[in-house]
């Protein structure tokens, strides 16, 4: 049997991929935010994060319950928004500057 140990090294190597992969979506969330401003819509849009949950539910094959992996997904959604508003106000700062 595999020790617990060399187990939690798979699951780091596993984390270190996916904070890689957040990385380059909270990039492209940057880019959103820009293309956003210049058309004048809001941060958050629900009908594109409802048609995300579905898509992702019908994609999900992990052992995940479709429940948790929307739960992950909500939390990645505030996130962005997060970052958006940040990134907003940094650029309203930088005018005002
Ligand atoms: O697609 C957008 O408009 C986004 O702002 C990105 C995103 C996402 O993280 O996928 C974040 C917040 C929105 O409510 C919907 C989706």
């Amino acid at each position: 049997m595999q020790s617990i140990k060399s187990i939690r090294r798979e699951i780091d190597q596993i984390d270190s991929e996916l904070l890689v992969l957040l990385k380059k979506r909270s990039a492209i969330i940057q880019t959103l935010l820009k293309a956003k401003i210049a058309s004048d819509q809001k941060l958050s849009d629900e009908q594109r994060e409802s048609e995300i949950l579905q898509k992702i539910q019908h994609q999900n094959k992990s052992l995940y319950s479709s429940d948790d992996i929307s739960e992950i997904y909500r939390a990645i959604f505030r996130a962005s928004l997060n970052l958006q508003k940040q990134q907003q106000h940094r650029l309203q700062q930088n005018l005002e500057d």
